[in-house]
C-alpha cells in the first residue's frame, strides 16, 4: 500500500498516538493513519461532511493553550476548552478542519477528581483566564507538562526535565493591565472589560479576580470620566500600595478638545488618593497629569517610530514578585556560568540588564522601542554603570551590520523576545560557537521549541530548563533555556 505522507512511520507516536491492536491512531501533524509492523500503511480518508456533530470523547491530556485533547470517531484529534485528563464528555463540534476538530463540552459525563467550580464568574467566556475549573496546583502541573511537551514535539530533541516555579499567588497578582471600552449595543451604553475567547466581543467585567484590587477599583471610578471619550484601551498599573497610574489611548485625538467628562475629572485629580497621573496617549504628542511615574521610572507608551513589529507599549511584567523570581534566576544562572561581558537582545528597559552580576562588567543591551532604550540608559547614567551600553536596533531580521561583529567580542547572549520567537537572531546564533552560553527566555513554547531546533543544529545543547508561572489561572507560562 501507498505510505500517505512518505514516511516509514509516525515521527510523534511515542507522545501522541493511541496504540490500539494493529493501528495507530495519529496526532494532529499527521492525521488518523494505520500502522503495520511499524509502518504507516494506509492514511485514513477524512469525511467532515459525515462527521456527527455531537460525539462522546475522553480526554487524554492538555494541549498548550489549555484546551484538553480527545479523539473523534475517525481518529482526528479536537480540542476541547473547559477540559481535563481523563474526563468523559459529550461535545459538540464548533470547527471541522481536515487534520483537527475543535469541541465545544455540552455535558461532562465523567469529571475529573480535580475538577473544581470556578470562582471566577466570568469564566469561560472571558477570554483572559483558562483554568478556574481545576485547582492551582493541578493546573501548574497540566501547563507544564503540555508546554514541556510542546518544546520536546517541535524541537524534537531528547530535554532535559524542566524545574517548575510556581506563584505564590493565583489571584489578585497582576500590577498592570489593559482594558478596552467599545459600545455594549445600540442604545445600551458602554462596556469595560475584555474580550471573549476567540471573539471580538466585549464582556463588561468590573471585578478581574486576577487583578489586583486597587485596579478594578480605579476601572470602576474612570467608568463616569470616560463617558465623552468614546472607543478606547487604557493600562493602569499599580504605583504603590495607595495609587494607580493611567494611560489612556483613545480611538480619537483629544489633545485639542478634552471630552468635558475626562475634563471633570482632571480638575480634581490632585485630590484623587487613588489615580496618581493619566498620560493621554496622542497621534504625535502625549498629554500628561499629574505624576506618572512608577519605581521612580515614568510609564512609556509611545509607539516606536522606526520598528515595524514592536508592541506599541512599553512591555513591562506584570506579576511583579514572579518577575523578581525571574530575573533573580536569570542573574543566578550569569553568576554560576562566570561571564563578565553580556549582549541581551530584547532587552526592553532593562528589566534583567540592572540585575546581572557584578562580575558582569561589559553590557550591551539591544531593543527596538526607543523610548524603551531612551529609559534605559536613563537608569545606567543614574547607576553610574559606565560598562554599560543601550541601542535601538530592529532585530527582526537578524543581527545587522555592526552587530553581528560585535557578538564575537562578548561571553554570553541573553534573549528574551516577544511571542514570535527569534528565528532569525538564532540563525545566526547558531553559528557563534565561541559564546560560552546562551540564556533564551520565551513565553512561547511553540517557538522555543523551533529555536532551539535551530540552535541545537548549530552543535549547541540545551543544558536545562525552568519554567515560571507568570499567569496563573491562564494557559501561559514562562520559560529560561540555558544551552551549552
Ligand atoms: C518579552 S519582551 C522582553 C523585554 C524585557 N526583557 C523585559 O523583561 O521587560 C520583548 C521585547 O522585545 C522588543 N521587541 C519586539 N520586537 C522587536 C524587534 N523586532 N527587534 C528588537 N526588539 C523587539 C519589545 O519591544 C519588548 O521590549
Amino acid at each position: 500500500m501507498r505510505l500517505a505522507f512518505g514516511e516509514d512511520s509516525c515521527p510523534e507516536r511515542k507522545i501522541h498516538c493511541q496504540p490500539t491492536p494493529r493501528k495507530f491512531w495519529c496526532c494532529f501533524a499527521y492525521g488518523p493513519h494505520l500502522i503495520h509492523d511499524d509502518r504507516v500503511i494506509v492514511q485514513l480518508a477524512m469525511s467532515p461532511n459525515t462527521m456527527k456533530d455531537q460525539q462522546q470523547i475522553e480526554i487524554v491530556r492538555m494541549a498548550h493553550g489549555g484546551d484538553g485533547i480527545g479523539y473523534l470517531e475517525d481518529g482526528r484529534i479536537v480540542f476541547v476548552p473547559t477540559t481535563l485528563p481523563g474526563e468523559v464528555v459529550d461535545i459538540e463540534l464548533v470547527e471541522l478542519k481536515k487534520s483537527y476538530a475543535k469541541g465545544r463540552v455540552v455535558e461532562i459525563v465523567e469529571a475529573s477528581p480535580e475538577r473544581v467550580d470556578s470562582e471566577c464568574p466570568y469564566f469561560p467566556k472571558c477570554g483572559g483566564c483558562q483554568f478556574w475549573h481545576t485547582t492551582y496546583e493541578h493546573e501548574v502541573e497540566l501547563k507544564t507538562e503540555a508546554a514541556w511537551q510542546t518544546i520536546s514535539r517541535i524541537s524534537k530533541l531528547d530535554l532535559p526535565e524542566a524545574r517548575v516555579v510556581a506563584a505564590p499567588e493565583d489571584r489578585r497578582y497582576r500590577s498592570r493591565v489593559t482594558f478596552h471600552r467599545a459600545p455594549a449595543g445600540e442604545g445600551q451604553g458602554w462596556k469595560i472589560g475584555f474580550y471573549r475567547a476567540n471573539s471580538s466581543e466585549l464582556l463588561d467585567i468590573n471585578d478581574c479576580l486576577i487583578t489586583d484590587g486597587l485596579l478594578n477599583e480605579v476601572r470602576r471610578a474612570l467608568e463616569p470620566a470616560l463617558r465623552d471619550v468614546g472607543d478606547c484601551d487604557f493600562i493602569l498599573e499599580t504605583a504603590d500600595e495607595e495609587s494607580v497610574v493611567v494611560t489612556l489611548m483613545p480611538e480619537r485625538n483629544l489633545r485639542t478638545k478634552m471630552p468635558p467628562s475626562l475634563k471633570t475629572f482632571l480638575q480634581t485629580l490632585d485630590q484623587n488618593p487613588t489615580v496618581r497621573g493619566l498620560r493621554v496617549v496622542g497621534e504625535d504628542e502625549d498629554v500628561v497629569f499629574g505624576d506618572i511615574t512608577v519605581d521612580g521610572e515614568e510609564v512609556l507608551a509611545r509607539p516606536p517610530v522606526d520598528a515595524a513589529h514592536v508592541p506599541s507599549a512599553n512591555f513591562r511584567q506584570s506579576y511583579r514578585d514572579m518577575n523578581g523570581q525571574l530575573v533573580d534566576e536569570v542573574s543566578g544562572i550569569i553568576d554560576r556560568l562566570g561571564a563578565t561581558s553580556v549582549i541581551e537582545l530584547f532587552c526592553g528597559n532593562g528589566n534583567f540588564s540592572f540585575a546581572l552580576p557584578d562580575r558582569v562588567e561589559r553590557f550591551v543591551g539591544l531593543e527596538a522601542n526607543p523610548a524603551a532604550i531612551e529609559s534605559a540608559k536613563g537608569l545606567a547614567k543614574l547607576a553610574r554603570l559606565d560598562g554599560y551600553s543601550f541601542r535601538v536596533a530592529d532585530l527582526s531580521e537578524g543581527f545587522v551590520e555592526p552587530l553581528d561583529e560585535m557578538v564575537d567580542d562578548f561571553d554570553l547572549v541573553l534573549l528574551d523576545p516577544p511571542r514570535a520567537g527569534a528565528s532569525e537572531v538564532c540563525d545566526e546564533l547558531a553559528q557563534y560557537q565561541h559564546l560560552e552560553a546562551i540564556v533564551y527566555v520565551s513565553c512561547d513554547p511553540a517557538c522555543l521549541g523551533r529555536d532551539l531546533k535551530t540552535l541545537t543544529n548549530g552543535g549547541w545543547e540545551v543544558e536545562s530548563l525552568t519554567m515560571f508561572d507568570m499567569f496563573p489561572r491562564t494557559s501561559h507560562i514562562e520559560t529560561v533555556a540555558v544551552l551549552r
